[in-house]
Formats: structure tokens, C-alpha cells, sequence
């Protein structure tokens, strides 16, 4: 017989095993998806032949279908990607973005636990943590430490590390290494992906962190800070759905380019329940996308703002101005001069949320007006007078004019005015402050910006809403007036508890904010309101911050919103994103003002160096053109072209014409924040720059966002 090329090498037979247990994983999760369905069906069956029951046990029944339907129908990419040989365990153990597990032949005739067998743990689950944390120095029972690389359902290749040769059985194979070079070095699609298959170590001690306190995770660039949020948010939701999703877990990000870049993360791990926002997003109804010049972003995230609102919270709205009320009741003049209108305005409002006390404000009004009437008209009882009055059109058109039920955009166009301004800022802002706000104020046919949906938020609070009967029924977390979960049924509910939250929902269990070291001290604020009760996980780079306010406010507003919980730091320290050549250009730009700032150590390298072109002002358009051209050729995957403003934005959307592909992007430098693209041209850099700290900054996060092409143009000289 001789050698055929057919026989088969150790890498084909390995692979050969896996596809074995894949096969048999794919099969299960058809028949569990077939189950699922059914049993959705059942139940909807059950409804609509009015079965008589439990609808709770109905309802429940086509809950949990259903999701569990969705989760088995995410696309499942690689659902097994880790498997471990472990010491005292004959079989080896699978790891997956699911769990899912085989009911055993015979299993009748065995004890509960053993009647179903895992054939794949999910990550989160405290079995699959060796596959994160075991190392050659600490193998935790690993022997060998397997992970599948497969593409649809098929597996392409296989990568070991063998972390305790001495256990090993004569005969393992061992394949390979460098299964996270290999993943980082893949091209890019225009959203994250999740990172179930290479969790490093140090990351996923982070994620693991208890779901309790505040947990702070910073890093430099692409150390894998968003990653890690995200994977904590997954892993929260898992270890303790009835606490997370019941209540809700919030992740907040820095703008909606970035917002939708992440959004496909969770739902590709079967995570469908977490609420995803951006800063101008917060509240209800906005969606806001316009950024401020640096001055007027530093102003309007200043604390000093809070005062000023506070002010224009309690001053009269423009149409009571000078006004007063003459009415005729029954024959009788009955008279409110507007001094007098003036003064119990005054004195109802004082300290009291404006909407909340309508109410008050009007019986106030009654009174003065029967203490005329009363004597005049001795057989009249006041509550029929109230009545009367209550009706009365012009007394209800005076009560509109005079304390009208204000909503916080007009309160926020007060500020226009600059009679009003000078008395709200007194003390508070400077002349030139005030003008630059009054010129920043948006008017009827402007959307407000992300600056001004805090200030917005934060005069909602002012000025509060009218009381209204609100439904409770929803409420399934809150048990008896506590937040506590205390029976079964109550668990059962509030794990159903997943429908979208309504729009101003602020009882979050936990909330994440990534890009926090950008977030305003009015920010801040907005936020704490919808962390009350949660534990939060806070992520972030201060080098990467461009913040030219009062860093002594961001870290007060920063510990209000977040109280006295107790803190756990974490440090990523590996620059995953870039490789070494071009992170260095990035790190020679902080370096600038922050020599001693630690700096990640980036894994790996391309040989490519970065391309710094200078080029004549006339031929600026045509050279964007062709370096993004040639960024184009030279990366499979996404392009960003950062520009150092708004307006050079529209202007170089505008040279590269109406179709501009999916996998290209034009955003500003605060744009760019937390994202990543495969190559990166950076538009004149030094006005990005622009001589300030927060430019370096704001610089240093332009040049770390490629993952392997790095070109910048500019018409002067920058480094
Ligand atoms: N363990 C890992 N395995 C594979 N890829 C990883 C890993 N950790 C991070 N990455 C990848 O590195 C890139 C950077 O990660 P991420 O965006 O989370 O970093 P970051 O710290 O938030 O960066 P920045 O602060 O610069 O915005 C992403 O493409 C991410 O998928």
C-alpha cells in the first residue's frame, strides 16, 4: 500500500472530531427550535380557544417560547468555540455563545441532574471561566485549551495552547497558536463583533466582576473597554436575569455613529433586552446629534449651568408678564392687579416644581377673588363660586397666560433672551459667557444639540410634570412598595418583565457608561437620575478625554451621580486594535503633554508604516479623493476619513459625491470617539489639534482608530 495524499494530517482528523460534535450540537438546536415553536404555537393556541386556566401559566408559556426561540435563532457564527480537556473530567468540555444540552438515552432511569447532558456550556457560565483564565502558570484543571474556529457551521481550523503537559494523555494533539492574532487580524465589518472566542484574561476578570458597587474599568485605546462593557452587560444578564433584566441594565454611549456600531453586539449573543443609548438620546423624544464648539460644550456641561436653569425655572413665563385680571361674575367687578398676580406667583412657586402645582396657584388666585366677592354676594357658597369660575372663560384664559404649563424646551428659550439671561447669570457667567450662550440657544427651527438634552433634562427635574394617576401595574420588580423579589411568581414575572421600557423608564438595575471620561458634569446629573438604584459599570480612557472645562466639576458630579457605593478598579493594559506601527504614532502625540501617561503595549504588526502626506491647500479635495482611493485597494473591510470639524465633514461628504459605500465613513474627531476602522485618513490633523490639550487628546484618539492602514493628509506641516 503506498502513502496516499489522502490520508488524512493530524490538523484534518482534529478538525474531522470537532465537525463531529458540531454536527451533533447544530442537530439538537434544530430539534429545540422546533420545540420552542411548538410550544409558542401551544400557547397561542390555548388563548385563542380560551382554554380555561392560568392565563398567567399561558402567558408565560408564550413568553418563554418565544424567547427562547430568539435566542436559538441568533445567528450562530461560530456557536462552539472553545473546548477544554481538564484533569479530572474524561470528557472533554465544550464551550459555546449558548448553552444547550441532550437529553441521555435511558434517561428515565437516571437521577434529575443527569438527565441532560451539556454539550456546550455557555460563556458566561461559571464552568466555561477556565477557558478565560487559565494560563500555563495557573492551569485551573486545563490541560489543553481548544479553540474552533468555524465558519457558518462548518470548522475551518483549530488553535491549542497546552497549559499542563504533564497531565497530558500520551497521544494529545496539539495545534497551532495564535488564535487572537489571527481574529485581530481579520477584516472588519462596518459593526463590532463580539468576542466570546478570545476573552483575554485580565478582560474577562473585569467582565466577571460582581454585578454589586460601581466597577471602573480604564485602558488605553483598543484595550478592549467597549468589548468588555458589552460582555458585561451579556454576563450580568445571565448570572442574574431575574435582578438585570427585570430592572433593566442602560448603556450609554458618546454619540449615535457609535451607538450603532455597537448595537449588534448583545443581539448576536442572544441578548436582545438591554436599552442602548447615546448622551442625546437620554430623553424621551430627542434624538440629538448636533455637537457644540469646545467653548460653548465646556459651558453648557458646567455645573455653573444648574444655577442659571434654576433661576429661569422659577421666573415667570413671557405671557404673565405684566399681567393682570378684570372679570365681571354675577354683575360684580372683581379684580387681581398684576402686582398682585406677581406676588402670589412669588410666593406659590417659591422652592415647588412649577407644573407640579398648577393646581395650588389657581385656588390661590380663587381666594383672593372670593375675599372680593364674599361680601357682595352674601348667599354664595365658595365651592359653588369655584365652580362658577372654573368655567368661566376668561378666568381659565387668564390662568393659562399666567402660570401656563411649560415644557422644558421653553424654559431652555428663556436663555435667548438677554434681558432675562443677565438676571438668571448674574454672578454666575460672564458677559461674553452669556452672549456665547444666548447665540447658542436653539430656536423653533433648530434640534437642540447633545449639550442642550442635558439642560434639558435637568429643567424637567426643575420644573417637574403635572401629577397624573399613574398605572403601577407594570411594575413587576416592585413587590409591596419594595424592590425585592420574593416569591416565584414574582421571579417568573419579572423575568418577563422585557418588553420595551416606556420612553422616560429611570429605574435601570445597572447601568453602563462607556466613553465616560467625555461625559459633562450636566451629564453626569442626567445620568444619576436613571441610576438611582442601579450598580453601574463605568469605562474609560482620561487620556482620550477632551474636556476643557473644570475637571474638579466632571469628578463632583461624577461621585453625586454615582453615591457612596463601593468602587473596584480594573486596568486593561493590551492594545488590541492597532498594530504597532501605528499606534506609535499615536502615542508620540500624547506623549506630548502626557509624558509619564502608561501606555498600552500593542500585540501585533503589520510591517506597514503610516503614510504622512502634506499637500498644497489648492489640491486638498482631489488628494481626500485619492488617498481614500487607495485606502480603498488596500483594506478589505471599513474606511473612516476623520475630519477635524462639522463643516470639513459636509464639505468632504460633499466632494465624494451622493453613494458613499457602506464600509466608508466621514465623522469629526468627537465623532471618531470609540470607534475603529480598518483604515483611517485623517484630514489635516493640526487643526484637529488645534494647539489645546483637549486637540492633542482629541488627536490621539483620531490616530488609534485603525486596525491596519493609517494615512494622514494635511496642507501644514503637524508633527
Ligand atoms: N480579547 C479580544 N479578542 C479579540 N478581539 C479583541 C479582544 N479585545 C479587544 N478586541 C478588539 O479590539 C478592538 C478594540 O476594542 P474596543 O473598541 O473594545 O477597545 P476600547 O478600549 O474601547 O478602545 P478605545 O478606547 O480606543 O475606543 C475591537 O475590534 C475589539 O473587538
Amino acid at each position: 500500500m503506498s502513502a496516499t495524499q489522502s490520508d488524512p494530517s493530524p490538523l484534518e482528523q482534529e478538525i474531522a472530531a470537532e465537525q463531529r460534535h458540531v454536527d451533533r450540537v447544530y442537530s439538537q438546536l434544530t430539534r429545540l427550535r422546533e420545540t420552542a415553536a411548538r410550544s409558542e404555537a401551544e400557547g397561542y393556541r390555548m388563548a385563542g380557544a380560551r382554554v380555561p386556566g392560568s392565563l398567567v401559566e399561558r402567558d408565560a408559556m408564550v413568553f418563554h417560547a418565544a424567547r427562547r426561540r430568539l435566542v436559538l435563532d441568533t445567528e450562530h457564527e461560530g456557536l462552539v468555540f472553545g473546548r477544554l480537556d481538564l484533569r479530572d473530567h474524561e470528557a472533554p468540555r465544550y464551550v459555546g455563545r449558548i448553552g444547550i444540552r441532550e437529553e441521555q438515552t435511558h434517561a428515565e432511569s437516571l437521577p434529575d441532574a443527569e438527565r441532560a447532558e451539556p454539550l456546550v456550556i455557555d460563556w458566561r457560565a461559571p464552568a466555561a471561566e477556565p477557558f478565560y483564565r487559565a494560563t500555563a502558570a495557573h492551569p485551573q484543571g486545563v490541560i489543553r485549551r481548544r479553540m474552533i474556529q468555524s465558519a457558518g457551521e462548518t470548522v475551518i481550523g483549530i488553535e491549542d495552547d497546552l497549559l499542563d503537559p504533564e497531565a497530558a494523555p500520551p497521544g494529545m494533539t496539539v495545534i497551532g497558536d495564535g488564535a487572537l492574532l489571527a481574529a485581530l487580524s481579520r477584516a472588519k465589518g462596518t459593526g463590532m463583533r463580539d468576542i466570546v472566542a478570545t476573552i483575554q484574561q485580565e478582560q474577562d476578570v473585569a467582565i466577571r466582576a460582581p454585578g454589586g458597587g460601581i466597577t471602573i474599568v480604564e485602558g488605553g485605546p483598543g484595550t478592549g473597554k467597549t468589548a468588555v462593557a458589552l460582555h458585561r452587560a451579556a454576563y450580568l444578564l445571565y448570572s442574574d436575569r431575574a435582578r438585570f433584566a427585570g430592572g433593566g441594565v442602560l448603556i450609554v454611549g458618546p454619540s449615535p455613529v457609535f451607538v450603532d456600531y455597537i448595537s449588534s453586539v448583545l443581539p448576536s449573543l442572544g441578548e436582545d433586552t438591554a436599552t442602548l443609548r447615546s448622551l442625546g438620546q437620554l430623553v424621551d423624544g430627542l434624538k440629538a446629534r448636533r455637537e457644540e464648539t469646545p467653548d460653548v460644550h465646556a459651558l453648557k456641561g458646567s455645573l455653573r449651568m444648574r444655577q442659571v436653569l434654576r433661576r429661569a425655572a422659577e421666573d415667570a413665563a413671557p405671557s404673565a408678564a405684566g399681567l393682570g385680571l378684570r372679570i365681571r361674575y354675577r354683575g360684580e367687578w372683581l379684580e387681581l392687579p398684576a402686582r398682585e398676580a406677581e406676588r402670589i406667583r412669588r410666593r406659590v412657586g417659591k422652592g415647588a416644581k412649577r407644573n407640579e402645582i398648577r393646581a395650588r396657584a389657581f385656588t390661590a388666585v380663587l381666594d383672593v377673588l372670593w375675599a372680593q366677592a364674599a361680601p357682595r354676594l352674601k348667599t354664595l357658597e365658595q365651592s359653588q363660586f369655584d365652580e362658577e369660575l372654573a368655567d368661566h372663560e376668561e378666568f381659565r384664559t387668564f390662568l393659562k397666560r399666567w402660570w401656563p404649563r411649560l415644557r422644558p424646551i421653553d424654559v431652555l428659550r428663556f436663555l435667548a433672551e438677554p434681558r432675562r439671561l443677565r438676571w438668571y447669570a448674574e454672578g454666575i457667567l460672564s458677559p461674553a459667557e452669556q452672549r456665547q450662550l444666548i447665540a447658542s440657544i436653539p430656536d423653533l427651527d433648530t434640534e437642540p444639540s447633545i449639550d442642550d438634552v442635558a439642560l434639558l433634562d435637568e429643567i424637567d427635574e426643575l420644573i417637574g410634570r403635572p401629577p397624573k394617576t399613574r398605572k403601577r401595574a407594570g411594575q413587576a420588580f416592585t413587590v409591596g412598595g419594595v424592590r425585592e423579589v420574593t416569591t416565584f411568581a414574582d421571579r417568573q414575572r419579572a423575568t418577563r418583565n422585557v418588553e420595551p421600557r416606556e420612553g422616560d423608564y429611570r429605574d435601570f438595575a445597572h447601568v453602563i457608561v462607556d466613553e465616560s471620561q467625555d461625559v459633562t458634569p450636566m451629564q453626569w446629573r442626567m445620568l444619576g437620575r436613571r441610576g438611582r438604584i442601579a450598580s453601574w459599570t463605568i469605562v474609560g480612557d482620561p487620556a482620550q478625554s477632551a474636556w476643557t472645562g473644570d475637571a474638579t466639576e466632571v469628578a463632583r458630579a461624577r461621585d453625586t451621580a454615582l453615591g457612596s457605593r463601593a468602587r473596584h478598579r480594573h486596568a486593561l493594559t493590551t492594545n488590541y486594535r492597532n498594530p504597532a506601527e501605528i499606534f506609535e504614532v499615536a502615542a508620540e502625540e500624547i506623549r506630548r503633554i502626557a509624558p509619564d501617561q502608561p501606555l498600552p503595549r500593542a500585540v501585533r504588526s503589520t510591517g506597514v508604516a503610516p503614510v504622512h502626506l502634506i499637500v498644497e491647500p489648492g489640491d486638498l479635495e482631489k488628494s481626500v479623493l485619492d488617498a481614500l482611493g487607495d485606502l480603498r485597494n488596500e483594506v478589505a473591510g471599513t474606511v473612516g476619513v476623520i475630519a477635524p470639524d462639522q463643516s470639513t465633514r459636509d464639505l468632504i461628504i460633499g466632494w465624494l459625491g451622493a453613494e458613499l459605500p457602506d464600509r466608508v465613513q466621514v465623522v469629526t474627531g468627537l465623532q471618531a470617539k470609540g470607534m475603529e476602522y480598518d483604515g483611517v485618513l485623517i484630514v489635516e490633523p493640526g487643526v484637529l489639534r488645534a494647539d489645546s490639550t483637549a486637540g492633542v487628546r482629541t488627536l490621539y484618539v483620531a490616530l488609534s482608530r485603525a486596525t491596519q492602514r493609517l494615512t494622514t493628509l494635511a496642507t501644514t506641516p503637524w508633527r
